[in-house]
C-alpha cells in the first residue's frame, strides 16, 4: 500500500514537473520571439495550442530567422494590412502559401544545423504528444544560436548550446518567470503533498486517488495543473468540469464525505458558482484536501472580503431560518386562533339566531301586552283640547285644567260655586299644548293600526274651537272655493309610499273642502273631513294584516244666530248640526247600552259605525273655546264628550287573515276562472237575462233576494232624506242588521260631508288612502244622490266575491239547470269544489268580511240546487245560508255587542231574526237639533 502511494506521488511529481517545464519553455520562447518581432498577440504563458496557432503561418518564424540570419528566407508570404488598405481587391494568402513560409523556415533552420520540427506539427489542432515541444525546442535553439552569435560577434558556430534542460533555462530566466513559477507552484501537488503530513489512512487514500486522477489528466492533456485549468473552470470549460466530476465520482465515498465536510461544502460552492450544477445530484464530490486547503488559505489571503461576506450571508441565512421557523410557529398559532375564532363565530351566530327568534317572540308578546293595556284603558278614549283664547279681555270659561284629565268650567254669569262644572277625561290639553304634545299621546293608537287594529280618531266641537287645527296642524293651506263652484267628487283611493305622498293627497283633499268665513270663525269648515289610511302588511308567520285609520275632522256645531250665516251657509250649518246631532244620538244610545243604535240616521254615523260600535279603537278630541261667551257650547261639547267616554266598546279585534284563508281565496279565484273558461267554451247554454234599466235591476234583485233587499237597502234607506216612515223602518231594522264588522256599507255622502284627510305621521308600511270628498249639502231629492254612492268600509280591499255582478254569479243562480245539461262531469266538479271552498271561507275567518259574501245572494239556488240543498225552502237552511252569507254569528261570540247588548243577547237577537221587537225610532232632529241650532 505504501509502495503504491509512493509510486503515485512519484508519477505525479514527474508529470507535474514536465508540465511545468514545458510551460516555462514556451514562456521563454514567446518572450524571446517578442523581443525580435514585437508582440505576438498571445498571453505570455500560452498553452501549447495557443503557441502553435500563433506560429502556424510561419511568418513570425521567417521574420525571426531573417533577423538573425538576414536573407535566410528570401521570400516571405506576408498578410500585410497596409497592402490590404491600398488594394481593395487584396486577397489574403491561402494556407499553402503560408506553408511556403514554414517550409522555407525549416530549410533555413536546417542550413543552420539547428533542430527542426515537421511542418505538420504546426497544422494540427489536436496536438500529438511532444509535437509542440519540438517547435519550442527549435525556437529555443534558434535563440541560443542568436545569443551565441551576438557574443561571438556574428559567429555562432560551435558555441551555442542546445538548452534542452528546462532547469537550466529556469535558472537563467529566474527573475522573469517568478510570477509563472509562483502560479505553477501553487498547483504543484507533489510539493504541497510533501509538506502536508498525512493525517490518517483515509487522508492518504484520498490523496492517492486525487493524485492519480490529476496525473492521468496531465498526461492526457500534456498540460500542467496550473492557473489555466482554474481559468477554464471559471469559463465553465466542459473539460475541466468533466475532470472535476471525474475526481468526485472516482474518489469520494460516503465515509470520506463524512470525514471532510469542509471539502464538500467548498467544492459545492465552487461548482455552484462555476457550473451552476447542483452537487446534491452528484454522488460524491471530491477535491484534493491539500489543494483545497491551499485554495482556502489563498482565498483567505486574497479575498478576505469574500470570507466576511460569506460569514455575513451565513449569519443572515441563520437569521432567516430562525425567522422562518418563528413565522411557521406564528402561522400555526394564527391557524389555531382562526379555528377557535370560527368556532366562536359559529356559536355566536347560533346565539344570535336564537336571540332573534326570542326577540320576535318578545315583540309579539309585547304587542299583545300593549294592546291588552289599551283594552284595559278602554277602547274609546276621550281627550279634551282647549284652544288659546282670542279675546284677551274676555273672561275665561275654563277655570282649571288638571293633569289627571280633569277640567273645571266656570259659568261667567253665575256665582263661582254654582257655576263650576267638573269634567273628567283621559287627558286634557291646555291652550299651551302643542301639536307634538297631542301627537305624543295619540301615537300609541297609530301603533295599533300597524298591529292590525282599526282606529278612528275624530275631532268634535263647536265651530272655531280648533278641530281642524288639531287634525291638520297649524298650516292655514285650505283654499276657499266659490260658493257656487262646489262639487262632490267620488271618494278615491290612492297608493301612498311616503309621508310626502300622504301630504300631497291631503293638499288635494283640502282644495275640495269647503271653507268660508262666519261670524264665529273666519275659516269655518263647512264639511266633515275624513282621511282613511288603509294599511296592509304581513306578519312574520305570513298572516295578512289589514287595518285602517280614520282621521275625522268634523265640521263644527254652530248656533246659526251666532254664526250669522244665511243662504247656502245656513243650509250647510243645518246639515252639519243634523249629522252631529245624529252622532250625539248614537253616542247616547251606546252609552245607555240601548238595543238599538241609530247609525243609519246619518252618513256620518254610518261611516263611523265600525269605530263607535265595532271592534276598533276610538279616540275623540273634544275641542272647546275658552271664551266666556262660548260657555253654553263648551258645556254641551264637554257633556257630549263625557257621554262618549262612558261608552263601552267591544274588545278591539285584530284584522288578521291566516294564510289558510288566503289560500282558499286564491282557490276560489282559480275556480271562478275555470268556470268562466267553461262558459266561454259554450258548454253552458243557459243564461240569465241581464236586467237593463236600474229599475229592472232593482226588481230583479228584489225578486231574487227579497229578505236581503232590506238589509242591503242602505243606499236607499240610510239617507236622512228618506221619508220619516222609511227612516223609522230602517231604525227598527237596526238591531237585526248585521253588526258593524259584518256589514258592507254603501254610502251616498249626500250630507254636508266634504271629506278630506290629513295624516302626516305614518312613516312606514304600505298604505292606501281614501279621500272622501263631498259637496256642500244638497237637496235630499237631488238626482245625484244615487250616483255618488261610495264604498267606505275599511276592509273592502279583501278580494270580493261579487258573484251576482259577474257571469259567475249567473252560473250560480242557474246552477241546477246547467248542471243537468252538462255533458261531462268537469264543470260539476269545479262547482262542487267552488261551493265547498266558499262554504269553508264563509264559515271560517271570512265571517269578518261579510261584504264578500253578502253578494252571494241567490234565492233561486235553493229551488234548483239538487246537490247542496236538499230542501231548498227549508227555513233553517235559508237561515244558515243567510248567516253564512252575511257573516252574522249565531253563537259563540265572545265580544260585546256593538249594538250595546250583551253577547248572548246579541246572539239571541240574531236568532230571533227579524221578529225581534225594536225600540221605536228616535228621530234625529227631535232633541239634539235644537241643542245645536
Ligand atoms: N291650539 C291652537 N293654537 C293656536 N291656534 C289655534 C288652536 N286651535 C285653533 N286655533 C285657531 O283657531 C281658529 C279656528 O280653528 P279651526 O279652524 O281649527 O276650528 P274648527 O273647530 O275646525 O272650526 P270649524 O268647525 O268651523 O271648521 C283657527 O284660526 C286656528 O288657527
Amino acid at each position: 500500500m505504501e509502495y503504491v502511494t509512493r509510486t503515485g506521488f512519484h508519477d505525479l511529481n514527474l508529470a507535474s514537473r514536465k508540465a511545468e517545464e514545458a510551460a516555462l519553455r514556451r514562456y521563454v520562447a514567446v518572450a524571446w520571439l517578442e523581443t525580435l518581432v514585437g508582440p505576438l498577440g498571445i498571453s505570455n504563458q500560452p498553452s501549447e495550442k495557443e503557441f502553435i496557432s500563433c506560429l502556424r503561418n510561419g511568418l513570425i518564424l521567417c521574420n525571426v530567422i531573417n533577423k538573425i540570419q538576414p536573407g535566410a528566407v528570401s521570400k516571405v508570404v506576408e498578410s500585410n494590412s497596409h497592402a490590404q488598405s491600398l488594394n481593395r481587391e487584396f486577397q489574403p494568402p491561402r494556407a499553402y502559401q503560408y506553408f511556403e513560409n514554414v517550409r522555407n523556415f525549416l530549410v533555413a533552420i536546417e542550413d543552420l544545423k539547428l533542430p527542426a520540427f515537421e511542418a505538420c506539427d504546426l497544422e494540427r489542432d489536436n496536438l500529438e504528444a511532444g509535437s509542440a515541444a519540438k517547435v519550442v525546442d527549435c525556437i529555443l535553439a534558434l535563440k541560443s544560436y542568436h545569443e551565441c552569435k551576438q557574443i561571438n560577434c556574428g559567429n555562432a558556430n560551435g558555441y551555442y548550446k542546445l538548452t534542452r534542460s528546462p532547469m537550466v533555462m529556469h535558472s537563467a530566466t529566474k527573475m522573469q518567470s517568478r510570477a509563472l513559477s509562483e502560479s505553477c507552484r501553487r498547483l504543484d501537488l507533489s510539493s504541497a503533498c510533501d509538506k502536508q503530513p498525512t493525517a490518517n489512512g483515509e487522508t492518504n487514500k484520498l490523496q492517492d486517488t486525487i493524485v492519480k486522477v490529476l496525473a492521468d489528466h496531465m498526461v492526457d492533456t500534456k498540460e500542467n495543473i496550473d492557473d489555466n485549468l482554474l481559468g477554464s473552470f471559471n469559463k465553465r470549460n466542459p473539460d475541466s468540469v468533466k475532470l472535476l466530476k471525474k475526481l468526485i465520482a472516482s474518489c469520494f465515498d460516503e465515509q470520506l464525505q463524512n470525514n471532510f465536510p469542509e471539502l464538500k461544502s467548498v467544492l459545492q460552492d465552487f461548482l455552484k458558482e462555476n457550473n451552476g450544477s447542483n452537487l446534491q445530484s452528484i454522488p460524491m464530490p471530491l477535491e484534493d484536501v491539500t489543494s483545497l486547503q491551499c485554495s482556502r488559505a489563498r482565498m483567505k489571503k486574497a479575498n478576505p472580503n469574500h470570507r466576511h461576506l460569506l460569514k455575513v450571508q451565513e449569519k443572515e441565512l441563520l437569521d432567516l431560518k430562525a425567522l422562518l421557523s418563528a413565522t411557521r410557529r406564528e402561522f400555526e398559532d394564527l391557524q389555531s386562533h382562526l379555528q377557535s375564532d370560527l368556532k366562536n363565530l359559529g356559536s355566536q351566530v347560533e346565539e344570535m339566531s336564537t336571540a332573534a327568534l326570542q326577540y320576535h317572540k318578545v315583540v309579539e308578546e309585547n304587542r299583545k301586552l300593549y294592546n291588552m293595556v289599551q283594552d284595559l284603558k278602554g277602547n274609546i278614549r276621550v281627550f279634551c283640547r282647549i284652544r288659546p283664547s282670542f279675546c284677551a279681555g274676555m273672561r275665561n270659561a275654563v277655570d282649571f285644567i288638571g293633569k289627571d284629565g280633569s277640567v273645571v268650567i266656570l259659568d261667567p254669569s253665575k256665582p263661582q260655586k254654582d257655576g263650576r262644572k267638573l269634567f273628567q277625561f283621559n287627558h286634557v290639553f291646555g291652550p299651551s299644548a302643542t301639536q307634538d304634545d297631542v301627537f305624543k299621546e295619540t301615537q300609541p293608537l297609530i301603533r295599533s293600526v300597524m298591529d292590525g287594529y282599526n282606529v278612528c280618531i275624530f275631532a268634535y266641537g263647536q265651530t272655531g274651537s280648533g278641530k281642524t287645527y288639531t287634525m291638520s296642524g297649524p298650516s292655514e293651506i285650505r283654499s276657499c272655493t266659490s260658493d257656487n263652484g262646489l262639487s262632490l267628487p267620488d271618494a278615491t283611493m290612492h297608493t301612498v309610499k311616503s309621508t310626502s305622498d300622504v301630504l300631497n293627497l291631503m293638499k288635494f283633499g283640502e282644495v275640495n273642502r269647503v271653507v268660508c268665513s262666519t261670524a264665529l270663525n273666519n275659516r269655518s269648515s263647512r264639511s266633515h273631513s275624513i282621511l282613511t289610511v288603509h294599511v296592509n302588511g304581513k306578519d312574520g308567520s305570513g298572516n295578512m294584516l289589514r287595518s285602517c285609520l280614520h282621521l275625522v275632522d268634523l265640521a263644527g256645531s254652530e248656533r246659526v244666530d251666532k254664526s250669522e250665516v244665511t243662504g247656502d251657509r245656513l243650509k250647510e250649518a243645518q246639515h252639519i248640526n243634523k249629522s252631529l246631532s245624529c252622532l250625539g244620538d248614537v253616542i247616547t244610545a251606546l252609552a245607555q247600552k240601548n238595543s238599538h243604535i241609530p247609525y243609519r240616521n246619518s252618513k256620518l254615523t254610518l261611516l263611523l259605525q265600525d269605530s263607535l260600535g265595532g271592534h276598533a279603537k276610538t279616540l275623540m278630541f273634544a275641542h272647546v273655546s275658552p271664551e266666556g261667551d262660548s260657555f253654553g257650547e263648551t258645556i254641551s261639547t264637554l257633556k257630549f264628550a263625557q257621554r262618549v267616554s262612558t261608552v263601552e266598546l267591544g274588545a278591539a279585534r285584530m284584522n288578521k287573515e291566516s294564510s289558510e284563508v288566503m289560500q282558499l281565496k286564491e282557490q276560489i279565484e282559480n275556480l271562478k276562472k275555470a268556470l268562466a273558461n267553461k262558459e266561454a267554451q259554450g258548454t253552458l247554454s243557459y243564461k240569465i237575462k241581464e236586467p237593463k234599466s236600474p229599475f229592472e235591476k232593482q226588481k230583479a234583485t228584489m225578486e231574487r233576494t227579497p229578505p236581503r233587499t232590506r238589509r242591503l237597502s242602505i243606499e236607499n234607506g240610510s239617507s236622512t232624506m228618506k221619508s220619516e216612515k222609511a227612516t223609522n223602518l230602517e231604525d227598527r231594522r237596526g238591531p237585526k242588521t248585521p253588526s258593524g264588522p259584518t256589514r258592507a256599507r254603501r254610502l251616498s255622502l249626500e250630507d254636508a260631508e266634504a271629506i278630506t284627510k290629513q295624516f302626516g305621521n305614518l312613516s312606514n308600511g304600505s298604505s292606501m288612502m281614501e279621500n272622501y270628498h263631498s259637496k256642500a249639502p244638497r237637496s235630499p231629492t237631488s238626482s245625484s244622490f244615487q250616483k255618488q254612492a261610495l264604498k267606505t268600509d275599511c276592509r273592502t280591499h279583501i278580494p270580493r266575491l261579487q258573484l251576482p255582478k259577474t257571469p259567475d254569479a249567473k252560473v250560480l243562480v242557474t246552477e241546477p239547470c246547467t248542471e243537468n245539461r252538462m255533458t261531462n262531469g268537469k264543470g260539476s266538479q269545479i262547482r262542487k269544489s267552488l261551493r265547498t271552498t266558499i262554504g269553508k271561507l264563509i264559515s271560517g275567518s271570512e265571517k269578518r268580511n261579510p261584504q264578500n259574501s253578502m253578494e252571494l245572494k241567490s234565492p233561486t239556488v235553493g229551488e234548483c240546487n239538487n246537490n247542496d240543498v236538499k230542501s231548498p225552502l227549508a227555513a233553517n237552511t235559508r237561515a244558515v245560508r243567510r248567516q253564512s252569507l252575511t257573516g252574522i254569528q249565531t253563537s259563540g261570540s265572545d265580544r260585546r255587542s256593538s249594538l250595546g247588548g250583551k253577547p248572548n243577547e246579541s246572539s239571541k237577537t240574531m236568532s230571533d231574526n227579524r221578529n225581534a221587537k225594536t225600540p221605536p225610532p228616535v228621530h234625529p232632529s227631535s232633541k239634539t237639533t235644537k241643542r245645536w241650532m
